[in-house]
């Protein structure tokens, strides 16, 4: 069996490059950018007040100044400095070439057309042009952009960009046990549960999810339901990956003509994941039990969902502090469900007692996934381990 980070270079392989698509920035917020963006000017564009008050020059400070003029917002102040004078000025306002020194108005004193600086000025006040950033100065492409990056672009200019199009990711749950939510489960049957949450995290990696109609557990049906899948950038298949009797996936990949990357990890829970092409589609062979599904989920699909939008796709671990003592580990990469909480220099995580890959109440409740290495020693309370957060 192959190691994790051996599979996962597997499955980034699968993806192809991204293509782009122009968005207007109101439709951006969210996406990957795919190719740099130039800003289109100089910001501010001016030397700019930071503050109401009076523009004033330094060398002219400590004595009363005659008020000359008005800059606001959108209205320069065009005329000729000259010594001893100020120009009110409003936050926002170009201040005039010649003055080098804003004042609050709270700091002045005005009688009229005379105005006295009542307490020293700490600093100038004035945005000067450029401090935000240069024409042509750009944001690079591989990142999701926040609602900052949208603001930076909308200030540089930019009213649309080249994002990566969303990858289509075709969801098939398979099982003669499932039933969709909403439905009463007869005597054997249970709930799908498995296509709903990965359909959630293909969408949260940037995807759009198709989830398709249940499979039945015949070569039949399955064949079907690819031909369903066919066309999609990503097909991930649910359960049946395993070696029981029902388990078809492997077989019918197979005589579609999949070309396997691997099938098998040393990983726990997930070690009947598959990965490979059908035609032009990536595939994913998730394991169906629920934990098992959504941890692959987690460590392949999203990965290879953002890899397929250009963006870095690594899984980034973190450091915590064991609160527990932990045996030794068994021979697979152990993705242990785990709480947190806040400690002294790194947070302290707990894994649960129980680690069954069919209790999804308790990945629920779990803030992050500890890493534990496959044939790692036994750990100490108090030693720093990797893991995976799950939230935020
Ligand atoms: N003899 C062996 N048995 C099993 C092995 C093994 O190595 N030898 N591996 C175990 C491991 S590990 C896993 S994980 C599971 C994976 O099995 P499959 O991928 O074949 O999944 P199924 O058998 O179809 O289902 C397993 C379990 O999950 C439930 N399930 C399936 N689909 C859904 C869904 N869409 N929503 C909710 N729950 C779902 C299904 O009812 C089963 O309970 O195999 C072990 N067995
Ligand atoms: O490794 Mo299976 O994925 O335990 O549940």
């Amino acid at each position: 069996m192959i190691t994790v980070d051996d599979a996962l270079g597997r499955v980034l392989a699968l993806a192809p490059s991204a293509v782009g698509e122009i968005v207007p920035l109101d439709q951006a917020a969210g996406r990957a950018l795919l190719e740099p963006a130039s800003a289109r000017l100089t910001q501010p564009p001016f030397n700019s007040a930071a503050m109401d008050g009076y523009a004033l020059r330094q060398q002219d400070l400590g004595q009363p100044l005659r008020i000359i003029g008005e800059a606001a917002a959108g209205y320069p102040w065009t005329g000729q400095p000259q010594p001893g004078t100020a120009i009110r000025i409003f936050t926002g306002a170009a201040v005039p070439a010649g003055y080098d020194q804003v004042v609050m108005q709270e700091m002045t004193m005005r009688d009229g057309d005379i105005l006295t600086i009542t307490d020293t000025p700490r600093g100038d006040h004035i945005r000067a042009r450029g401090s935000d950033f240069a024409l042509g100065q750009s944001l690079p492409a591989g990142r999701v952009l926040t609602a900052a990056d949208i603001g930076l672009l909308a200030a540089m200019n930019i009213p649309e960009v080249t994002v990566a199009r969303r990858p289509t990711v075709a969801i098939l749950a398979g099982g003669d046990e499932l039933v969709r939510p909403g439905e009463t489960p007869q005597a054997g049957q249970i709930i799908s549960s498995n296509d709903l949450a990965i359909a959630a995290l293909a969408g949260q990696a940037g995807a759009v999810a198709n989830i398709l109609p249940i499979a039945r557990d015949t070569i039949e049906d399955l064949k079907h339901s690819f031909q369903l899948a066919a066309g999609a950038d990503l097909i991930v298949t649910i359960g049946g990956a395993s070696v029981g009797d029902h388990d078809l996936i492997a077989q019918v990949s197979a005589d579609l003509g999949m070309e396997r990357a691997f099938y098998k990890l040393a990983m726990r829970p997930g070690k009947p994941l598959m990965a490979g092409k059908i035609a032009q589609s990536a595939m994913l062979g998730l394991p169906g039990n629920p934990v098992s599904a959504i941890v692959c989920g987690i460590l392949f699909m999203q990965p290879l969902i953002r890899a397929m939008q250009g963006l870095p796709a690594g899984n980034d671990l973190r450091r915590a502090r064991l609160a527990v003592d932990l045996p030794t580990e068994g021979d697979r990469q152990h993705y242990q469900r785990a709480t947190l909480r806040d400690g002294d220099d790194f947070p302290l995580i707990t894994p649960f007692k129980d680690q069954d890959s069919a209790k999804l109440s308790l990945l629920s409740q779990a803030d992050a996934l500890l890493v534990r290495r496959a044939d790692d020693a036994a750990l100490t309370a108090g030693e720093i381990v990797e893991y995976l957060p799950l939230r935020g």
